[in-house]
C-alpha cells in the first residue's frame, strides 16, 4: 500500500461513527485511489437509512482526506451496502456460501484480479435483455474517448454479444499457448468468450467450467495496465457473479434495469446478491427509458419511466442516468460501432455517465 494511501486511511480512522468504531475499523471505505494528488473513494453505509444520515460524515471524510499532505483534491461518494428488505432469491444449489462479514473481498489467495487493472466495474442486471451489453460497450467506448485506458470483458458466457457490438470477430492469438492476446476495438482492449467458441454452438457448461472460463479470461489475458476493466456480466445471480465477486474483488457494480416492474424485481435480486457478496453497488442505470419518435417528436414510455430512479432513491443508491430506447443505439450495436463512438445526444449521455464515473474515482 502506498504511503499516501496509508496516511489517508489513518486520517479516516480518526472519524468516529455514532454507534462506535470508525469508518476504517467498520470496513466502510471502498475503492480508494490516489492519483496526481486526487483522492477518490466510496463510503459504503450499512443501510440506505444510514446513508441518508451520513452526508456530514462524507463531508468530514473529504476534509480529512484534504488534510493529508500530498492530497490536493478529494472526491468521496456515499453508497448503501444493504438494499431494502429484499427477499433472497432461491438458490437451487442450496444456501449461499458463508462469507466473512465485515471484509471486502480482496480476491484472496485465489485471486484472479489482473494485477495492472486499477478498477473493475461489473455491469449487471437481474433480468436478461435489459441492455447490459449495450451499456457496457458504450460506457467502455465513452471512457476510452475521455482518455482512460479501458478493458472490456464479455463474461456473458451463454450469450456473448460483445464481438458483434464492438465489431470484432478475430480469434485472439496465444503464441505461447498460455497467455491470450486481447483484441482492440474503438480504443478499448477487449476479450470475449464468444471469440473462442463456435458462434453456432450452444454453450452447455456446468458451474466449474464457467468459473474456469472466467478465471482464464481474467488472469490469462494480457490486459496490461488499465484504468478500468468493465465486465459485462451474464444476467441473473449465478456462478459467474459469485466467482467474479469473490475472486476478482470488483471495485463495484453498476446495475442496469428497464423501468418496468418485472425487470426491477429482478434488479433487486441482483442488488441483494451484491449485498451478500459485499460488492458495493455504485449506482443504478435506467435503460430503454423514454422513446422519442424521430418523425413526430411524440414521447412514449414503452417500458414505463422513472422506476429505476425511484428505486435508487428508495435504496439510497446513486442513480446514474436514464438512457432512452433508441433505434440508432440498436443499429449501432448490431453494426459493431457503439453509438457512444459518435457525437449525437446518446453519445453525450454516455459521455456524462463516463465523466461521472471518472470524477467519482470509479474509472
Ligand atoms: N437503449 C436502447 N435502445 C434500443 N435498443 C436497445 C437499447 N439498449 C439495448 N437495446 C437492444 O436490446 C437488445 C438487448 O440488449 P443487450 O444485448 O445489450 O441486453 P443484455 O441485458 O446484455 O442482454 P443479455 O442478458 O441477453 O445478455 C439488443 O438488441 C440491443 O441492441
Amino acid at each position: 500500500m502506498s504511503d499516501l494511501k496509508q496516511d489517508l486511511l489513518a486520517e479516516l480512522n480518526r472519524l468516529e461513527l455514532p454507534g462506535g468504531g470508525t469508518l476504517v475499523s467498520r470496513d466502510m471505505v471502498r475503492a480508494v485511489s490516489i492519483e496526481d494528488g486526487v483522492a477518490k473513494f466510496v463510503i459504503e453505509a450499512p443501510s440506505a437509512e444510514m446513508a441518508q444520515q451520513m452526508e456530514p460524515l462524507r463531508a468530514a471524510a473529504e476534509r480529512a482526506a484534504l488534510s493529508v499532505l500530498g492530497i490536493t483534491k478529494a472526491s468521496v461518494i456515499l453508497t448503501a451496502h444493504e438494499a431494502s428488505p429484499v427477499k433472497k432469491p432461491t438458490d437451487p444449489k442450496g444456501p449461499a456460501p458463508s462469507l466473512k462479514m465485515g471484509g471486502h473481498p480482496t480476491g484472496g489467495d485465489n485471486s484472479i484480479r489482473p494485477s495492472g487493472v486499477k478498477s473493475i466495474l461489473a455491469v449487471a442486471s437481474g433480468k436478461g435483455g435489459v441492455g447490459k451489453s449495450t451499456v457496457s460497450s458504450n460506457l467502455a467506448v465513452a471512457l476510452a474517448k475521455q482518455g482512460r485506458k479501458v478493458g472490456l470483458l464479455d463474461a456473458d458466457i451463454y450469450g456473448p454479444s460483445q464481438p458483434r457490438m464492438m465489431g470484432v470477430n478475430k480469434r485472439p492469438a496465444s503464441p505461447d499457448g498460455k497467455i491470450i492476446e486481447p483484441l482492440q476495438a474503438h480504443g478499448v482492449t477487449m476479450m470475449s468468450i464468444g471469440l473462442m467458441l463456435d458462434p453456432d454452438k450452444a454453450v452447455v457448461w456446468r458451474g466449474p467450467m464457467l468459473m474456469g472460463a472466467l478465471q482464464q479470461m481474467m488472469s490469462q489475458v494480457r490486459w496490461g495496465e488499465l484504468d478500468v476493466l468493465i465486465v459485462d456480466m451474464p444476467p441473473g445471480t449465478g456462478d459467474v457473479q459469485l466467482t467474479l465477486c469473490q475472486r476478482a474483488a470488483p471495485t463495484g457494480a453498476l446495475v442496469v434495469s428497464t423501468p418496468q416492474d418485472v425487470a426491477l424485481l429482478d434488479a433487486r435480486k441482483a442488488l441483494d446478491m451484491f449485498n451478500t457478496l459485499k460488492t458495493p453497488v455504485l449506482g443504478l442505470i435506467e435503460n430503454m427509458s423514454t422513446f422519442h419518435c424521430p418523425k413526430c417528436g411524440h414521447e412514449a414510455q414503452i417500458f414505463g419511466h422513472g422506476g429505476v430512479k425511484d428505486e435508487a432513491g428508495r435504496l439510497g443508491l446513486p442513480f446514474l442516468g436514464a438512457l432512452p430506447i433508441d433505434l440508432d443505439t440498436r443499429l449501432a450495436g448490431d453494426d459493431g460501432t457503439p453509438i457512444a463512438a459518435g457525437d449525437g445526444p446518446i453519445a453525450q449521455a454516455y459521455a456524462q455517465l463516463a465523466d461521472r464515473l471518472i470524477k467519482g474515482g470509479m474509472a
